[in-house]
């Protein structure tokens, strides 16, 4: 790889994109090089560059200093980019078969060049699609059992992890998280963002006191308890796949926190799936849902078996505790990004694009039923069999109303 090169912070446009790389020296001299800017999220620019001599292409992705969904009035820090970076290179550690990599980061221009994924599909539009993915919740299974154990106080030596936990401290990102999915969606904020059909829907949320005090231990867990290296915002747009291989991608929102929240983030967005899925073809998600719980449990508990440094790891009970946290935090951590999806900022495409109006309304009735569910009855709901059927009481319950 070329040495570093150092720069000022300007945004990228093609010409300037090809020039990078050519200085980084990616690519072989006169290779005719194409640029296009592909990014479709709310935040980056994500620039892909093609050699149009061996097809070979390659990914820039770079932070704007402002949240490209909201524009310059959402200033927002270019600091992400190298938690980005850093991110991906220590999950990538840990499973580098699910992981893109990095060949190269700069923390002045806050870019992060990365593995072309070209030949895949972001998960949330192959599922939207009804493609099978046979090994996708085994694989985050496993990247979700690694990333935990590794970054652990149960495998890190405790200065170690205290060391990590302040390189990934991540206010700005995390604030976002905090109002955004914990906070807005349960009051009358102007953030959020839904039809005037559901606003019958949200008052009822808004006045809804039982609710709120779950969703504000929700949101006290989510800041205080320092658990594990998160990705931070693993729902299923920041993963592709194929029926072979699975990559996530998408980590700048990574911080120390707690350990069910990337699981959770996970299963809402799977559970988005089983809403806007009828009949049948309903099956296969639950086959999903249950699958990840089930590779994370026996990788996880294999992994504290075999490698657990914390002198407690050999106490009778104290690994089935923290299993049964971990899946209780999941849900309700589910249950907010179900809400936050359906009436708060950034919606999921799974729901808006259900054409029809009075399915697409029911769609997200149900999104928001079960998300209160699941909130409420996290503690009482500790099997991943019962996961399954809260769903599908939920999809029966709002069938009926
Ligand atoms: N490594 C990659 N290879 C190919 N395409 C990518 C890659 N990373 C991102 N993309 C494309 O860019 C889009 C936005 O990327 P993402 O990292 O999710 O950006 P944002 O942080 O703005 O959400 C993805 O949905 C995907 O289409
Ligand atoms: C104004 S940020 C909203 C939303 O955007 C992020 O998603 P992504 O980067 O995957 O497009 C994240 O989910 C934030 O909550």
């Amino acid at each position: 790889m070329g040495e570093k090169i150092q720069q000022i912070y300007e945004p990228l446009n093609s010409s300037t994109a090809i020039a990078l790389v050519n200085r980084l020296g990616l690519f072989p001299e006169n290779s005719a090089l194409t640029c296009s800017e592909i990014g479709d999220g709310n935040l980056n620019y994500v620039f892909h560059i093609v050699d149009a001599g061996t097809g070979k292409g390659i990914i820039i992705k770079q932070a704007l200093p402002y949240a490209k969904v909201v524009g310059e009035s959402w200033p927002l820090t270019l600091k992400r980019a190298v938690i980005e970076a850093n991110a991906l290179k220590i999950f990538g550690s840990f499973c580098p078969e699910l992981v893109p990599k990095v060949y190269y980061s700069d923390e002045q221009l806050a870019i992060t060049v990365m593995e072309d994924l070209s030949h895949l599909k972001i998960a949330r539009t192959g599922l939207i699609e009804e493609e099978e993915y046979p090994l996708l919740s085994k694989h985050i299974g496993q990247y979700l059992a690694k990333t935990f154990f590794y970054t652990s106080d149960f495998f890190l030596e405790p200065g170690k992890k205290k060391d990590f936990a302040k390189q990934f401290t991540n206010p700005e990102l995390c604030k976002i998280t905090e109002d955004l999915v914990f906070s807005d969606p349960f009051f009358d904020a102007e953030t959020n963002d839904f039809e005037s059909a559901l606003r019958q829907d949200a008052e009822t949320l808004w006045a809804d006191e039982k609710l709120k005090l779950e969703a504000a231990k929700l949101k006290k867990s989510f800041m205080t308890e320092q658990e594990v290296l998160l990705h931070g915002d693993l729902h299923t747009g920041s993963i592709f796949a194929s029926a072979e291989e699975t990559k996530v991608i998408d980590p700048e929102f990574a911080f120390y926190g707690p350990a069910g929240f990337d699981l959770g983030q996970y299963l809402a967005n799977l559970i988005f799936q089983v809403i806007s899925r009828k009949g049948s073809s309903r099956e296969n998600i639950y086959a999903h849902l249950k699958e990840v719980w089930e590779t994370f449990e026996d990788e996880f508990s294999r992994l504290w078996k075999e490698e657990g440094k914390e002198v407690y790891c050999k106490t009778q009970g104290y690994l089935e505790y923290i299993l049964e946290k971990t899946f209780t935090d999941s849900l309700g951590f589910a249950g907010c990004e179900l809400i936050r999806r359906t009436i708060g900022l950034a919606h999921v495409k799974d729901l808006d694009s259900i054409a029809h109006e009075a399915e697409r309304i029911h769609a997200k009735r149900t999104a928001l039923q079960l998300g209160r569910a699941l909130i409420i009855n996290r503690q009482q709901e500790a099997r991943i069999e019962s996961l399954e059927t809260i769903v599908k009481d939920s999809l029966l319950a709002a069938s009926l109303s």
